[in-house]
This record gives structure tokens, sequence and C-alpha cells, in this order.
């Protein structure tokens, strides 16, 4: 057993004057008395009746897999990790390192800060987090929380070393792309590099449990036993709320005017309407006459960024907290302190339609596993409650049993990208938990094929082996790659970066003021242009806060494209790309960057067939408009909108519009596209004027040399 080995202070539970002489065994150093109150605490969780058991069946499952299925805040996340450091400990590290995966970046971030603190090290030196645009592990990183993707993209292309002692794949009902497709190639031993004797522990909710179990061939089953307390039964509403914020907030005004003691956790579909909602209540519970302190406000989503630490910091002592979340915080961030749970029980998910590549967002019924886990966040000694702001009906009859498989919700290119890079599996043939559609499958081979990724035979081409070195959308990474061809790398990399990181302005400015600073950032070629404008204008301010404020800037966004950029050059440089100097404003300039645009994103061309607004999309019969962000729409005197467009979205929910959109020249799509796109279009009018297009290239070119053929001439190299 590891940790008799060990001899772990943990075992003994010491008392103090021992306690001064136990020595940490991961970095040599006593422990402090940090480590012990933390220690009493781990202690109290209900799976740390589970320890022995778990130690046992790691050291000696047959197959290396273990499997751990435990209700939400049973201390999961935060041991297993710990006992799996024990065992690698035990053996030396000789496997590698323990990686556990997450599947949202700041859940990573905020358990490698917890488990730092528990295990009595130092975040960034053994124990250390991976997640985009942050590093945070160092040579001696024993212990690594890492955002699953990341993980997958690590094993795919050359990058990271890819060895573990123990993989501990967690949350995994929530079905994320990445551990889904890791857990298929793990059960198929597709994984070249996965070592000799490494062990696999995949942790989940008892809802996912017999699934997995069928899955992986009855690996041994550790099951956390129920804690302490009891759960709420819950009280439900007789109607959905019209005003889903409105009723929310004042279900926890009246929980504050009441006194009941305990923290309160919201549960809303949506990003914005966590906004709305902490705006609102932030107003309304300062005026109210309370005993103690005013609570404190806390938003929870992926937006906010590290700061959603701040839900576990008891700052201002005796102060309510009330944390308003989404999805989120479903089966991450376990917070101990909460009693009253208010639950709008639906979900906004982002939802990708392969037939028409088009976002749509859908707002929907979590399911009952997530109502279920929901209700547990009020569990505990003192008494709680859990408001369901729908009526009993509402989840019993339109609910799925479990979390849908994103797998069959998002677009597959990246994901068949990754497949073929190193053979690992053909998309078709992989062992996956529930099998995306044929139809999402086939459109992403399409979709890569048409991007050069992929040679006759239907391998990875020279191209799409460096395209999915990038961390990017195949289609970004190919106009990335192109700006090589088009001088413009600096320019793209700017675009890249802020495309990816999504600060553009998503709400309407909210004064006069507001609105002139930002139509002075708006540039006259596009939205992509205006982006890198925005983008330099950050830079030159210093990444000044105020200066985003201003204008309804993301800051934090901002600063994550500015990281991101340095990876993308660096990723460059170390592929030996040619880079290019800047010469943004410049004619030439312009040219170049729409064509390395056009290279990427030829299949995601709009016409405006007769100036209405109206733009009917080149790949399928669907209507769209520009979206309301759009420079075209906010520019003072209009002029007729741009006949054809480049776009970067298409989503298809409540607008149905199309988000940052350049204008393009159909000479252009001609020159860059593969002819065999244009042939494969479906009929309209806009397929017979690029064909017509082609032909009067075509002749042109055979009658004389022409400047503007000689300049698209040299275009195909990527093709
Ligand atoms: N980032 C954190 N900061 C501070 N304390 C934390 C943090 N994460 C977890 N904890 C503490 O650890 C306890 C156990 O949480 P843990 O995340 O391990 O449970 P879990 O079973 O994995 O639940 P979930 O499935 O929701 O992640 C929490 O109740 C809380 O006290």
């Amino acid at each position: 057993m590891a940790s008799q080995l060990l001899g772990l202070a943990e075992e003994s539970g010491p008392s103090p004057r021992e306690s001064e002489l136990a020595v940490n065994p991961f970095d040599g150093l006593p422990f402090s008395s940090r480590y012990y109150e933390l220690l009493e605490q781990r202690r109290a969780l209900p799976i740390w009746a589970a320890r022995f058991i778990f130690m046992e069946q790691l050291e000696s499952s047959p197959s290396g897999v273990v499997l751990v299925s435990g209700e939400p805040g049973s201390g999961k996340s935060t041991q297993i990790p710990q006992w799996c450091a024990e065992f690698a400990l035990a053996r030396g590290f000789q496997e590698g390192q323990v990686t556990v995966t997450q599947p949202h970046p700041l859940a990573a971030l905020s358990l490698a800060l917890r488990v730092a603190d528990e295990m009595d090290l130092t975040l960034g030196h053994e124990v250390g987090y991976s997640i985009p645009q942050e590093d945070c592990t160092g040579p001696d990183t024993l212990l690594r929380f890492c955002w699953d993707r990341l993980l997958l993209q690590e094993v795919a292309s050359t990058r990271g070393t890819g060895a573990w002692g123990v993989l501990v794949l967690d949350e995994a009902q929530e079905r994320s792309v990445a551990s889904d497709l890791l857990q298929g190639l793990l059960r198929n031993a597709s994984l070249g590099n996965l070592p000799g004797d490494s062990r696999v522990v995949v942790v989940t909710d008892p809802a996912l449990e017999p699934k997995l179990q069928a899955f992986w061939g009855n690996p041994p089953i550790v099951r956390v036993p129920r804690g302490p307390g009891a759960c709420p039964t819950p009280v439900y509403r007789d109607t959905v709320p019209t005003d889903r914020v409105e009723a929310a907030c004042q279900a926890v005004i009246e929980l504050c005017t009441k006194e009941t003691p305990g923290d309160v956790l919201v549960y809303l579909p949506s990003e914005e309407e966590i906004l709305l909602c902490c705006e609102s209540l932030s107003r309304e519970v300062g005026p109210l006459a309370l005993r103690g302190p005013p609570p404190r406000v806390l938003p929870l989503h992926p937006g906010h960024g590290p700061a959603v630490q701040a839900a576990y910091e008891d700052i201002d002592l005796g102060a309510r907290k009330v944390v308003v979340t989404h999805w989120l915080a479903d089966f991450s961030f376990s917070l101990p302190s909460i009693r009253h749970v208010i639950d709008s029980g639906l979900e906004l998910r982002s939802v990708y339609n392969p037939q028409i590549r088009a976002e749509s967002q859908v707002l929907r019924p979590i399911s009952k596993c997530q109502a279920e886990a929901r209700r547990l966040r009020a569990r505990g000694v003192l008494p709680g409650s859990c408001l369901c702001l729908y009526p009993k009906s509402f989840l019993e009859l339109e609910a799925p049993p479990l979390p849908s498989p994103r797998v069959c919700e998002e677009n597959l290119s990246p994901l068949v990208l990754l497949l073929k890079r190193r053979q690992i599996a053909e998309p078709g043939e992989c062992h996956f938990l529930d099998r995306p559609a044929p139809e999402a499958l086939m459109q992403a081979l399409e979709d890569l094929d048409y991007l050069a990724a992929l040679d006759d035979d239907g391998n990875l081409s020279d191209l799409g082996v460096i395209l999915s070195e990038f961390p990017l959308p195949p289609e970004l990474a190919k106009a990335l790659l192109a700006s090589c061809e088009f001088d413009c790398v600096d320019e793209m990399l700017t675009l890249a970066a802020m495309l990816t990181a999504a600060p553009g302005f998503t709400q309407p400015p909210h004064c006069a003021e507001e609105a002139a600073l930002r139509r002075a950032l708006e540039h006259t070629d596009g939205d992509h242009s205006s982006l890198i404008q925005v983008y330099e204008a950050f830079i030159q301010s210093g990444a000044d806060k105020a200066w985003c404020q201003a204008r309804g800037l993301n800051w934090a966004a901002l600063c994550q494209a500015r990281k991101l950029r340095g990876e993308l050059l660096e990723l460059m440089q170390r592929i030996e790309l040619p880079l290019s100097q800047p010469a943004f404003g410049s004619e030439q300039n312009r040219r170049n960057l729409q064509k390395a645009l056009v290279s990427g994103y030829f299949l995601k061309v709009a016409r405006d067939t007769d100036g209405t607004g109206n733009y009917l999309l080149l790949t399928h019969k669907h209507v769209a408009q520009l979206s309301p962000y759009c420079c075209y729409r906010s520019r003072r005197a209009p002029a007729r909108p741009p006949s054809w467009v480049l776009y970067h979205n298409f989503s298809i929910s409540k607008d149905n519009c199309l988000s940052i959109v350049s204008e393009i020249q159909p000479q252009m799509l001609v020159e860059l596209a593969p002819p065999y796109f244009l042939s494969n279009l479906p009929p309209s009018e806009s397929r017979d004027l690029l064909n017509q297009l082609r032909e009067e290239m075509a002749d042109s070119s055979i009658e004389s040399e022409s400047p503007s053929t000689q300049e698209f001439g040299d275009a195909c190299v990527l093709q």
C-alpha cells in the first residue's frame, strides 16, 4: 500500500508535538500548521471513508483502470488526485507524473490552488495546472490539473510530454468531447504514449456509473458513501416565470429578509442572465434593513476568470454570500457553505448543426442528473432549502436523465483533425461512449478535405499536419498559415488571437460617449480589421483596464488575446514558419489580409442578393442578417450593405445572424477556394455568378497574363 510505505501524517493523525517532526514526503519540508488545519476538513469529507479501498484498488486493478463514483461535494476532485500522487510517489514517479483532467479550465485552476494548499506544496512547483494561455507547471511538477482539451491536443500533437503514471479523468458525467474521446482512445489502447504500468482513474457522478462500468468492462468501482446531513425537499413553483432573473432576485431577497442563515447558490441559464441578476441584486440588497452586513453577490461563470475563486473566500466574515452561476457549478465548484439553492431548471447551450454548419444557442431544460446535483448543493447539517423555479412536472416530462454528450453537439472538424494526426484512430472506428452522428463526421471530413488538410487517401496531408499543431479551429489555422504566403502574419496572428479570445462588443453602448469611443475603433474594411485595430489600440493604452471599460470591451479577454498571440507566435517560430513585418493599414496589406482570410474561410461566405441586408449563405439555402454589432450596421450613414461577405460565425438562435463580417470580392473566392468546392455548391444564382466569373477569369488569363490574375495566381500553393 502506497500510504503505508510513506507513513503519511494523514494515516496517524499526529499530535501537535509529533506534527512538528512530520515531514512532507513530496518536498522534504516539515508540514505547516495550515496542513493540519486542512487535514481536519479533509477527514470530514465522505470520501475519506473510501480512502483505503481506493488505494487498494489502484494498486491491484488488473486492467489498471479504477472507477470512482460519488455525489457532488463528497471530496472526489480534491482527494483522489492527492491519493494518486501518493501512489505514484511510492513507485518513485517512474511512469511519470499524475495528470488530472477537468472539463472546464477554471475548475482546473481552482482545484490546483486548493490541492496545493491541502498538500502544503507550492503551486507551480510540485502541483501545477495547464489551461489555455497559462501553463503553471515546472520541471518539479508531480501533480498537474489540466483542461481535458489541452491534454487531448498534447497527446495528438508533438506538444507536451504526454507521459503519466496516473491519469485521472474527472467529471466524466459532464460528457465533454475531450473526456469522451480520451476514454475511447484509452479503451482502445490507441495512445502509443500510454506507459506500461500506468493507471487510469475515471471519476463520475453515480448517474453515469452503469454506462461507464459497461464501457470499461467491469473495472473495480469505488463508491463514495453518502455524507452526513439531510438534503432539503425541493419546493416547486406552479409555473415557469416569464422573467427568470426577476423571480430569482425576489427569492434571494425573501431569504435575506427572513434572515434564514446560510449562503445561497442561484442557477440561471446563461452568462447574460447571471450578470443581470448580479446587477439587480447588488442594487436591491443594499437598502434592506438587515441585522448583519449586506450579502456579497458573486458571479461564477467562465467569463469572470480566476476571480471566481472569491466564491470560496471568507473576506467579510458574517456576510452572506449569494453566488450566481449556471451549468459551470453543476458538478464543479463545491462550495461547502451553501445552504440554499434557487434553480431555474434551464441551461443555454451552444449546439452545432452540421447540415447547415451553424451554431445555435439552445435554451433547454437541464437533465435530471443536473437537477439532483443542484439539489444536493443545499445538503448540510444546518437546515437548507431548494427552490425550483418551475413545476415538478417540467423536468419529469421534458428532461433527459443525463447531460447530453457534447460529441453529439459540437463541430467535429477539430476532433477529426486530431484523430487523424497521429493516425490514432479512424474517426468512424473510434470507440466512443456515444457515437457522434455519421453526418456530423462526414461534414467534418468534407470540411477538412476542402481545407486541403487531407490527401487523396483521406490521410492527413503535410498541410493538415501543420494545421493540427495549432490550438485553433482548422479554418482559422488555415488562414494563419496562408498569411505566411501573403506576407501578413503579424496582422493574422492578432486576428487569430482576437477571434479566439472573443473580446468584441457584446452589449450595446451604455451612453453616447461610449458609442463615440467605439465608433473610433471601427475600421472601414470590416469587423476583422476592426478587431486588429482594437487590439493595437489596447496595446498602445498599456493594456489599461479603464480604457477597456470606457469602450465596453472585456479587459480580461483582451489580456487573454495578448497571451494567446504570444503563444501562437512562439509556435510559428518553433515550426519555422516564415514571419512578416507589421504593415497594417497599407493597401497591399489590406488585400493580403483578405486573401489569407478567404483561404481559410471560403466555406463561410454569404451574399446579399437584393441589397436588403438578407444574406443567402453559399453552402446551403439559409438566410441570415448581419449581427447588430457588425460595423456595417452601426455606420452612421450606411451605404448599401456589401454584396459578398465572409463571416466568422453563423448563429441560428433568436437572431439568425452572421457575426464578425468583412466584405470580400467574389474574384478572390474564385481564385482561392478549391475549384471542386465551387462546383459542389448547391444550385443558386450566386453559384452561377461564381462559375461565370471563373470562366471569364480563365479566358482572360489565357489571353493575357493580366496583373490581377498574376496577383491571384500565386495563391493556390496551399490548396
Ligand atoms: N477551489 C477550492 N477552494 C477551496 N476549497 C475547495 C475548493 N474546491 C473544493 N474545496 C473544498 O473541498 C470540498 C470537496 O470538494 P470536491 O471538489 O473535492 O468534491 P467533489 O466530490 O469532487 O465534488 P464535485 O463533483 O462538485 O467537484 C468542498 O466542499 C470544499 O470544502
